[in-house]
């Protein structure tokens, strides 16, 4: 049976097919060409304490509309006052509402990096993101065998970018330290229940040796969160429903790096 990020993938395959019928993959590399170099997202979320990844998130599949966000550039500018060290910004149009003109419109506005938050399948999305000024890539294990995941890691590197590698389980964090990932990030969300359970990061993240960033997707509802992914070894979390639905971005942001940054975590990181 077909799960839900299938589902989500067959959409993004057809979206990005009509894409490139309009515009080659040519065409999409000489924008690149004339996009500034990315920032590197790596160091940004390696700075001491919790970082913070705020997420430009307008539904998902998992709750439906979640907020209008009619200008995804004044949230990210937000974010970034707030102290957050990241913006991600979902692409995908479909189930969650985003497009390649939010990740323009956010770039425009922050001077931290940008992650295009979607379902890469292809290499073609990568120097797509790239062409609109994404600094960091997002790449789902679950939905790349090994072969494409390393190159697709790869072209992610050689156009000065940062891949987040996404993983659930412990064999996909073994395939994501094998391709070479930097930066992993474990989604506490199953993507084929959608439900989240927060202990996933707690039990994934002994096995991502350290060296490497570790990343806590899904479920923050606020600083003491934070403090709980902090405890179990994240370097960074990465948070979307909590923010967009709170009232006061800025202020939340600034809550959730503030818990990051607290004194007792010092000693145990
Ligand atoms: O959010 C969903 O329902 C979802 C469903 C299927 C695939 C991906 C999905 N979300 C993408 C994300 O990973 C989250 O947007 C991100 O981690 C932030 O999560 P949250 O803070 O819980 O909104």
């Amino acid at each position: 049976m077909a799960t839900v990020l299938d589902e989500i993938i067959d959409g993004v395959r057809e979206d990005m097919e009509a894409r490139r019928a309009t515009v080659s993959l040519e065409d999409v590399k000489r924008r690149a060409d004339r996009v500034v170099p990315a920032l590197d997202a790596a160091a940004a979320l390696r700075t001491p304490g919790v970082s913070v990844i705020g997420e430009v998130k307008r539904s998902s599949p998992s709750k439906g509309a979640l907020a209008m966000i009619a200008d995804p550039a004044c949230l990210a500018a937000d974010y970034q006052t707030g102290g957050a060290s990241v913006i991600s910004v979902l692409t995908e149009q479909r189930r969650f509402g985003g497009s390649l003109e939010d990740l323009v419109a956010v770039k425009a506005a922050v001077d931290i990096p940008v992650l295009r938050k979607d379902f890469v399948v292809s290499s073609y999305q990568v120097w797509e993101a790239r062409a609109y000024g994404a600094d960091v890539v997002l790449l789902i294990v679950a939905a790349l065998d090994q072969d494409r995941l390393v190159g697709l890691l790869e072209r992610v590197d050689s156009l000065g970018m940062t891949a987040l590698v996404e993983v659930h389980d412990e064999e996909e964090t073994e395939r994501a330290i094998d391709a070479g990932a930097t930066v992993i990030g474990v989604n506490n969300r199953n993507l084929k229940t959608l439900e989240v359970d927060r202990g996933t990061f707690a039990r994934l993240s002994p096995r991502i040796p350290d060296g490497l960033v570790r990343v806590a997707e899904s479920g923050v509802r606020g600083p003491h969160d934070v403090l709980e992914f902090a405890r179990a070894g994240a370097d960074a979390v990465l948070v979307g429903e909590s923010l967009v639905t709170g009232g006061d971005p800025k202020a939340a942001v600034a809550d959730l790096v503030a818990a990051g940054a607290h004194p007792a975590l010092r000693p145990s990181r």
